[in-house]
């Protein structure tokens, strides 16, 4: 495999984009962070840590941090986005002029714009015409990947150049990177994915059994493949590691936000106070809500989604939710994931 010699961009000063960051950076990649915060910027590059987003986290001395996006992207062979999907096109917008034709950029985002229901290759395409687009998704807990535990992860993109050389730029004797080329898959995976965490950490805070769990877990899968497949995905990604492995992981971790958003909910906690609670990220809340507009209007059947929805957004009774779900006409549950029509 041809090894990646020259700059990296990576876009965003979070967990995420740090931990990716730094995965280069420690195999003798010249890497290039951009962030917004300049005293989070200066405290990488002096200190070799970042506080904030991943304490207690030795950073490579030769990560480089910086507030410049101009002086971040010059000569950047792959650009990787790690901004949370409400402000990545505006990212996006701003990296652009600094951007040469045929970029390959990379988005590690699990979310969807909602005014227009875009993944974010699709805000890559729109945004710029002529870049080669990819995404990185799976189960890659920031905080364990930092830990150096034991990881995988899939680089989904039509061109094949491009997955070669984020294989070999993130390929490290903890962090494996599988490649495939359903794009549109492997990246409505990790979005998915988060609204069934928030429904564990609910149900895992109300003190469920171990039946119950297995029960809400397989069943997200079902639902989160139908969705899919509905909108063109390939049903076998969805048993892969950016399909059912970011599902577990996800679903049973006090790690993932998205869980804990759901946790803090199941303990009688409102949305607002979860939220606030948590101070980062959880791009299920908002994917709750976009998906249960397009499955409406696709008329796909979500039964966990919709019955979510009326927990997170109308105050319903968890107890309630689930008793009607549990009551529900048996006559159209087929337990089966493939073929297409029968998810
Ligand atoms: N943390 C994790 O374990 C993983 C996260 N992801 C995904 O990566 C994406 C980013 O997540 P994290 O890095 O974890 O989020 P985070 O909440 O840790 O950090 C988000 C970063 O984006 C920056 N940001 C937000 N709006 C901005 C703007 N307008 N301009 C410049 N910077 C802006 C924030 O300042 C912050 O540095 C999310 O979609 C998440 O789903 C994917 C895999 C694992
Ligand atoms: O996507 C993740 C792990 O693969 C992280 O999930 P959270 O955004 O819920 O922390």
């Amino acid at each position: 495999m041809k090894a990646v010699q020259q700059k990296v961009a990576v876009l965003g000063g979070g967990s995420f984009g740090t931990v990716i960051a730094n995965i280069m950076a420690e195999k003798g990649i010249q890497v290039s962070q951009w962030m917004r915060n300049a005293a989070r910027a200066e405290e990488i590059n002096r200190l070799h840590v970042n506080s904030r987003y991943l304490p207690d986290y030795p950073l490579s001395e030769s990560l480089c941090a910086t507030t410049d996006i101009e002086m971040a992207l010059k000569d950047a062979c792959l650009v990787f986005v790690s901004i949370p999907s409400q402000s990545f096109r505006s990212v996006v917008q701003l990296a652009k002029p600094f951007m040469p034709a045929g970029q390959r950029v990379i988005s590690t985002t699990k979310g969807i714009e909602g005014e227009s229901f875009s993944l974010m290759s699709q805000i890559l395409k729109d945004e710029l015409p002529d870049a080669k687009v990819g995404v990185l998704s799976g189960p890659n807990l920031a905080k364990e990947v930092a830990l150096h535990q034991l990881t995988a992860t899939v680089i989904a993109s039509d061109d094949e150049d491009l997955r070669t050389q984020v294989q070999s730029a993130l390929h490290q004797s903890y962090f494996r990177v599988y490649a495939s080329s359903d794009m549109y898959g492997v990246e409505l995976g990790g979005t998915l994915k988060n609204i069934y965490a928030i429904a564990a950490g609910l149900s895992a805070a109300l003190g469920v059994g171990e039946n119950t769990k297995s029960m809400l877990l397989t069943r997200s899968l079902a639902e989160m493949s139908r969705f899919a497949v509905s909108m063109g995905a390939n049903p076998m990604t969805f048993l892969g590691l950016s399909g059912v492995g970011d599902l577990i992981v996800t679903c049973s971790s006090p790690l993932s936000r998205n869980y804990r958003v759901g946790f803090a909910l199941g303990g009688g906690k409102t949305l607002e106070e979860a939220v606030e609670s948590l101070g980062e990220v959880a791009e299920g809340v908002n994917t709750i809500r976009i998906i249960k507009v397009k499955a409406d209007e696709m008329q796909i059947y979500m039964p966990l989604v919709s019955g979510l929805y009326e927990v997170v957004f109308n105050g319903a009774p968890v107890k309630e939710v689930v008793k009607a779900l549990m009551m529900n006409e048996q006559s159209s549950d087929v337990e089966f994931v493939l073929p297409r029509d029968a998810v």
